[in-house]
């Protein structure tokens, strides 16, 4: 194991999971997200599923479209999330077969992903991962490319099943694409005090407040994925995002600039700085 590099000049990385660490298209098709994964499986029937993709059609255009502002978005944010959870939990799903689905799924992380996570705890850096999508699938999908190491914490929509080894519910909170902040996080957060830097990496607009709440933060350099209504998003994201990566399927910069960091927070140190 490499050695920590001193938590001052080591960043906090803050990231954001579906069409983030994982890729959003590959050979011309898109990747499922970590609902997709459950929705396309062959636990959910094909009614569910048509119930599941009607809703997508519903509801993913309403979550990017720029013209409509987060306020008048959130609402039915909730009501998506809220609709899917309950068509899943009259599926019979059982936890058992969760690593199968996983395993059966087109799901990919993004090009580069065994050095950034592989770096990440080799140098003792917190990964903190905040998703919208579905925290036993995301879990499973990182487990089982080897890359699901002790430095990682996951805040997600977790499944809760009963006894009997059935999906049951989901764990509260709640957590949809515009509430990720620290009221979902705020006891990991206390865990990263002293941690002033912060590598913020997600894909949508609502992951520019993961970060919001990590005490003592002073810098967050944050990175937006623009992957899909790429023009029509364009101008918002620049606005928002310090480094926008369009149709970027690789972790190419993130593993760079990580290398950057790692190396001058180690010559600082050197210079007991
Ligand atoms: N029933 C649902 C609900 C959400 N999604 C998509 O999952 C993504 C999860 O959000 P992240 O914060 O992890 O990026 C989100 O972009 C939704 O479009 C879904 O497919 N089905």
């Amino acid at each position: 194991m490499a050695e920590a590099v001193p938590a001052l000049c080591a960043p906090t990385v803050v990231s954001d999971f579906d069409l983030t660490l994982s890729r959003f298209a590959h050979g011309g098709r898109r990747c499922p997200s970590s609902y997709n994964i459950l929705d396309n499986s062959k636990v959910v029937s094909e009614e569910c599923r048509r119930e599941l993709t009607a809703l997508f059609d519903h509801y993913y255009p309403i979550e990017t479209d720029p013209q409509c502002p987060m306020e008048e978005k959130l609402p039915h944010m909730v009501e998506w999330w809220s609709r899917a959870h309950d068509l899943l939990c009259g599926q019979r799903i059982q936890r058992l077969q969760i690593a199968e689905v996983v395993r059966e799924s087109g799901a990919m992380l993004r090009e580069g992903y065994g050095a950034f996570f592989d770096t990440l705890h080799c140098h003792g850096i917190p990964l903190f991962i905040f998703s919208a999508g579905i925290g036993d699938i995301l879990e499973e999908v990182i487990r089982q490319r080897g890359a699901l190491h002790p430095n990682t914490h996951i805040v997600s929509n977790y499944m809760d099943f009963g006894d009997d080894g059935l999906l049951q519910g989901f764990k509260a909170p709640l957590i949809h694409i515009f509430n990720k902040n620290s009221s979902a996080a705020a006891s990991y957060f206390q865990q990263l005090q002293g941690r002033t830097n912060v590598l913020l990496l997600g894909d949508s607009l609502g992951d520019l407040s993961m970060a919001d709440g990590v005490p003592g933060v002073q810098n967050v350099l944050k990175i937006g994925f623009l992957n899909d209504k790429v023009e029509e998003q364009r101008e918002c994201y620049l606005d928002s995002f310090d480094i926008v990566l369009e149709r970027d399927e690789t972790l190419g910069v993130v593993n760079g600039l990580l290398q950057h960091i790692l190396c001058s927070g180690a010559c600082g140190s050197a210079q007991g700085s």
